[in-house]
């Protein structure tokens, strides 16, 4: 994972404009001059409301909706970048739009995949679904170890309440977003003092949503994904990024001046230009971009 992931972003937009309430024309109409558009949009916080229990996460329709109709744009590409595994995301996330999972370390092109023909291995599962994620090559290597960590993990946590441990093969996450506040703050030392033990230096901590999150601690994260994705699409492409967390904030410092970034909730200061509320504003904006005339309500309900 990247360097930037071990503590709180380090930005400097304090009080950035609300994405809905001003320039949002001006937003629009530049991610609309480029040769192509590419939305960038982490999942949790961002498109799927937060939930206590992390397996809840879901889509809603009525975003699913949104985003469909930005896919079906010829000249526009949807990705969702994530801390989430690829595989989670594909059973979460049903059009096939490119997969970018633990914070930029894996990916899944789906929509290249469904093109791809019968499967040679003679497989009944659909080719999409046999389709496997490229994955960093390090991260790959460090598997061992970070599965190894995340048992570690389960066995010293298990005696505190309210404590998960989601063990995704590329990183980790210990939750506890419903422990009490002392169970909390034990959860986050007991679980920097296992990573920085167990991990030899070849791990890296960061601190999320009411999550520490591990993983190799190899200069690579969102930022690096969205600049790969740029480089795949044409030169003038436009780039739009909208995440709620600390790595999201790598994918904003990889953006360039005609691109937008958007910090979706207002309590952290954040490398992006713009800040919105919540997933349902995100919502409200995409369905904007995607096309005014096709337009759905925006009082229309998850
Ligand atoms: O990059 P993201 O798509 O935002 O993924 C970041 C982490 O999101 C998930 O945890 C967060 O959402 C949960 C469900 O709403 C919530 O319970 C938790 O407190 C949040 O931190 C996910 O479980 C992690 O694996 C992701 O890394």
């Amino acid at each position: 994972m990247d360097g930037s992931m071990t503590g709180d972003p380090d930005g400097t937009a304090v009080g950035y404009p609300d994405l809905l309430n001003r320039d949002r024309a001006e937003v629009i109409s530049t991610l609309r001059s480029g040769s192509h558009l590419l939305c960038c949009l982490d999942f949790d916080g961002t498109l799927a409301p937060i939930v206590d229990d992390p397996d809840e996460a879901t889509l809603p329709p009525a975003t699913e909706r949104v985003l469909a109709r930005l896919h079906d744009e010829p000249d526009v590409t949807v990705a969702i970048v994530s801390g989430r595994s690829v595989l989670d995301l594909r059973s979460r996330v049903e059009l096939p739009v490119t997969l970018v999972g633990n914070h930029g370390l894996e990916r899944l092109d789906r929509a290249s995949a469904d093109t791809r023909g019968p499967d040679r291995s003679g497989s009944t599962e659909s080719v999409a679904g046999a389709f496997r994620p490229v994955v960093h090559p390090l991260a790959a290597a460090a598997v061992p170890r970070i599965e190894a960590c995340a048992a570690t993990l389960e066995t010293v946590l298990a005696p505190l309440p309210n404590i998960r441990v989601e063990s995704k093969r590329l990183t980790g996450t210990v939750h506890y977003r419903t422990a009490p506040a002392p169970v909390a703050q034990l959860c986050r030392q007991l679980t920097v003092d296992v990573v920085e033990r167990f991990g030899d230096e070849r791990l890296s901590l960061s601190h999320g949503d009411e999550i520490v999150e591990f993983g190799p601690a190899i200069e690579w994260g969102k930022g690096d994904a969205v600049e790969l994705l740029r480089n795949e699409h044409p030169r003038g492409t436009r780039i739009l990024v909208c995440g709620d967390d600390t790595t999201d904030e790598d994918a904003f410092r990889a953006l360039r001046r005609s691109d937008v970034g958007v910090r979706v909730g207002d309590r952290t200061r954040s490398t992006a230009r713009y800040r919105t509320d919540s997933p349902r504003t995100v919502r409200e904006f995409l369905d904007q971009l995607a096309a005014p005339v096709l337009s759905e309500t925006v009082a229309c309900g998850d």
